[in-house]
């Protein structure tokens, strides 16, 4: 399985060969949950630049950081420290009210569970992001999406008329609609079985090499991963390795070595030299 080679190199050289715009950087991201108990740091210190068109995969152990990162990335919680930028555009410092306008402008969001709207059709569902945003989406927009998506016979159905995989077309679609400058998809596929999985995932994959879409994706199955053209690899909250052009069982190889504690520093092998932005180094959980 391939990566999606489109644009530069993928994530880290946005801007560094003068052709990719930037779609996603974070700079010195720390997150901090202060509990009851003892502090816990799930991210710590976390840069990173992917560029417009690019598919990226997040992979790391369980605990290591990977929802905070998804979570901070896409404005759904703030980091403790750090910026992020989306689109080039700073996440607001304000209330939560200006936090979700800007997320509704820019960021596309698929879950495992779909999170569909049971009781509207799938042309509801997909135009409905639009409609909370006060935008009345235009009826080619919606049929337009779904067409692309190869949904467009489904637009009068409810969810519950619909498989899994179907669902998931549907989520990416309303995902899609708004031309979110970063879809974040997390365990897309951890719902499906394994051949409506492979489908999404070609589908999200296509959505970059045809449409430039950004995609960030987390994931515990090697498999998935592979779809992207790169992998982040997190542990205890640091970014600790990476591999462009991905296959499956490399993956699986360095996730496995993860997995064992056995991480390292990042072993470079899979560097593709334009990695600066990416800070590598594994940092103990306070
Ligand atoms: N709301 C929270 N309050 C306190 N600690 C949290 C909270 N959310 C996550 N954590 C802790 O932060 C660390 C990172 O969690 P996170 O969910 O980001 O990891 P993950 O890599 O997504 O894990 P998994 O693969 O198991 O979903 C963990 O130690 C977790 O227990």
């Amino acid at each position: 399985m391939r990566g999606n080679g489109v644009g530069p190199r993928t994530a880290g050289t946005a801007g560094a060969g003068g052709s990719g715009r930037e779609a996603l950087r974070l700079s010195a991201v720390t997150k901090v949950y202060e509990g009851a108990g003892q502090p816990v740091t799930a991210l710590d210190g976390v840069s990173l630049s992917l560029a417009t068109g690019t598919f990226t995969s997040v992979m790391g152990p369980s605990g290591s950081g990977k929802s905070t990162l998804l979570q901070c990335a896409a404005g759904l919680d703030r980091p403790t420290a750090g910026r992020v930028l989306v689109g080039g555009d700073e996440l607001p410092g304000g209330g939560e009210a200006e936090l979700t306008r800007f997320r509704r402008s820019r960021i596309g969001f698929v879950f495992q569970d779909y999170n569909l709207v049971p009781y509207l059709t799938v042309a509801q569902n997909v135009a409905l992001p639009q409609r909370l945003a006060g935008r009345r989406s235009r009826r080619g927009d919606v049929a337009a999406v779904l067409d692309r998506l190869g949904i467009g016979e489904l637009a009068g159905r409810q969810p519950a008329e619909l498989s899994g995989g179907q669902q998931q077309r549907v989520a990416i679609a309303r995902a899609l609609v708004s031309r979110p400058a970063v879809l974040f998809a997390d365990e897309p596929t951890g719902a499906l079985d394994t051949a409506s999985g492979r489908q999404v995932l070609a589908l999200l994959r296509e959505s970059v090499e045809q449409f430039g879409q950004t995609v960030v994706m987390v994931t515990h199955d090697p498999v998935a991963a592979a779809y992207a053209g790169r992998v982040l690899f997190l542990a205890d909250g640091a970014l600790v390795d990476e591999l462009p052009d991905p296959d499956a069982a490399e993956v699986a190889r360095r996730m496995a070595r993860l997995d064992a504690g056995a991480a390292g520093t990042g072993s470079g092998s899979g560097s593709d030299g334009n990695a600066e932005a990416v800070h590598v180094g594994s940092q103990a959980v306070a």
